[in-house]
């Protein structure tokens, strides 16, 4: 297996803060992967990003790019990675094309190769119709596509993507994860930091789930899942018809097999939604459940069976408080 990217006892504090933003954290990245760098506000994804891609500096452990000392070689590494960030730093004074010819003749890409790499790449991000449009005029949808085409003019072996696709409309989302799935395809590593546990899920060959600046596991998405006790669950809706939702919760939460019970949200204050976290086979226990329902003449109008995702695991690790 060849490494794309290893960070190990990697500390950063910043000057005149009491806990360290990235402390301790250990990882590697395997090349070609999609990676998820998954974590609450203020975990430590974007510092730990930062390092990688020498905008920030590390205080103490390593992180390595491509093979490169991110701190010894901070040059060479930046030759090898390219960052997608989350807000727009296009040049404005540029229209959409000589964004990507200045990027790349930044980079020493040859001067024909850069005129052909920069319509490519329009091309492939949908945007040839908006090569001589202002930055200012494109979309934030575009914006974006235009900074994925940048970050890949010269080629780096791994993509660092902050949020890929916050504020982008379904077409535009499916259409960035489809430029993702292509590059793991041609072999470029691509981190993906992300709150959207969805495309997280959907994207990721593995993620990493960080808070603290520490972190609390890795393994491909499915596995986490699995792993999650009571990973399978079943969806209940019931009328509350004058019965205390409490109740309702302990009740179920009683049921053999049942690991936990979880209300969700709804406006109705007459229906109750719940979540019930279960053990090994969750449709053995339809049959229980509608009985004890029925015994205490709780009307039912849902009960399916549902399974865990990856914000189960995420919510399971990191808790629900607010950071
Ligand atoms: N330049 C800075 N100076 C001081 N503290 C900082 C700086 N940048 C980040 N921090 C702190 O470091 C910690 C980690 O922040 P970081 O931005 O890396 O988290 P994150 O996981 O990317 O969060 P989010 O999901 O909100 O983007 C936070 O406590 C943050 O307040």
């Amino acid at each position: 297996m060849s490494v794309a990217v290893e960070v190990s006892e990697l500390v950063k504090r910043y000057p005149k803060s009491r806990a360290n933003a990235v402390d301790g954290l250990s990882f590697q990245v395997r090349a070609g992967e999609v990676f998820g760098l998954l974590g609450p506000n203020g975990a430590g994804k974007t510092t730990t990003v930062g390092i990688l891609t020498t905008r920030v500096e590390l205080t103490s452990g390593r992180a390595m790019v491509a093979g490169v000392d991110v701190a010894a070689n901070p040059v060479a590494a930046r030759s090898k990675v390219a960052v997608v960030p989350q807000r727009v730093n296009l040049d404005r004074s540029l229209n959409s094309r000589q964004n990507l010819i200045w990027h790349a003749t930044y980079h020493g890409v040859p001067r024909t190769e850069r005129h052909r790499l920069a319509d490519e790449l329009l091309d492939r991000m949908g945007l040839t119709d908006k090569a001589k449009a202002r930055v200012d005029d494109l979309s934030g949808g575009q914006a974006q596509r235009l900074m994925i085409a940048r970050a890949l003019i010269h080629e780096p072996e791994v993509l660092f993507l902050d949020e890929p696709s916050t504020g982008l409309d379904p077409q535009a989302r499916l259409f960035v994860h489809d430029r993702i799935n292509d590059l793991r395809d041609q072999g470029v590593t691509v981190v993906l930091t992300t709150h959207d546990m969805d495309e997280a899920e959907k994207l990721s060959d593995r993620v990493g789930v960080v808070d603290h600046g520490q972190l609390l596991t890795l393994d491909a998405p499915g596995a986490l899942i699995r792993s999650l006790p009571g990973s399978g669950t079943l969806d209940a809706t019931v009328l509350t018809d004058g019965h205390h939702p409490d109740k309702i919760i302990d009740l179920l939460a009683e049921v053999r097999g049942v690991h936990r019970v979880e209300r969700i949200s709804t406006d109705d204050a007459a229906e109750l939604r719940l979540r019930l976290y279960v053990g090994a086979e969750p449709a053995a226990l339809l049959g229980p459940i509608a009985q004890t329902l029925h015994e205490q003449r709780i009307p039912v109008s849902d009960l399916s069976l549902g399974s865990a995702t990856l914000e189960d695991v995420f919510i399971e690790l990191t808790g629900r408080e607010l950071r």
